[in-house]
């Protein structure tokens, strides 16, 4: 079993958006490791941060993706940081996986004060460019397409993977 497509992008990228989206387009199920994370912690992502941190945020996410690509056969949503593990962006090795690329302008604007989000939680526009900057290559490494989802719908780009979905067949 292996899921139909795998989301990952920088946080406002639009995964858990548009991968609901899509999801419900192609009508199957969606997963967000993001939402795994919680269930299984019992506690929204802030207060893990806060009670254990960002290592042991880690740590559960490298076991939701890996557990998630193991069982998921729909579409799959990532959060923003999930290959900055090694082992994960291994594991995405022949998934289909696509890159939905976003500028910091939008970015920005989709992630205002960064409400839900750690890491942005001070001075979210500083900390999203050097957060895109590190992560660009990790994300186009993992990446079998790359989506531009700038100045777009969520509608827009769903349709734009499913077609290629479609194509790839
Ligand atoms: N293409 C888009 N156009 C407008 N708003 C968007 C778009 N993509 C995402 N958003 C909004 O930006 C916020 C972050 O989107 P989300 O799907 O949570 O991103 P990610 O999971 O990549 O961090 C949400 O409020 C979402 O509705
Ligand atoms: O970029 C990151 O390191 C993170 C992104 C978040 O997911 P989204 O990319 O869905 O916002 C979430 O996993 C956590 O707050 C850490
Ligand atoms: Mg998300």
């Amino acid at each position: 079993m292996r899921p139909v497509c795998v989301l990952v992008g920088a946080p406002g990228a639009g995964k858990t958006i548009v991968g609901q989206t899509l999801a419900a387009t192609l009508g199957v199920e969606f997963r967000d490791t993001d939402t795994d994370i919680e269930q299984l912690a019992g506690k929204p992502i802030p207060e893990i941060f806060v009670d254990e941190g960002e290592a042991h945020f880690r740590t559960l996410e490298r076991a939701a993706v890996a557990a998630a690509l193991a069982t998921h056969s729909g579409v799959l949503a990532l959060g923003g940081g999930a290959v900055l593990a090694e082992e994960s962006r291994a594991a995405l090795a022949g998934h289909r996986v696509v890159h939905l690329s976003v500028e910091l302008a939008d970015a920005v604007k989709r992630v205002g004060l960064g409400a839900g989000r750690p890491l942005l939680a001070i001075n979210p526009r500083a900390t999203l460019k050097y957060l895109m900057d590190q992560r660009r290559p990790l994300y186009a490494e993992v990446a079998t397409a790359t989506v531009v989802t700038d100045g777009r719908t969520p509608e827009e780009i769903a349709a734009e993977i499913a077609q290629l979905l479609r194509k790839e067949g």
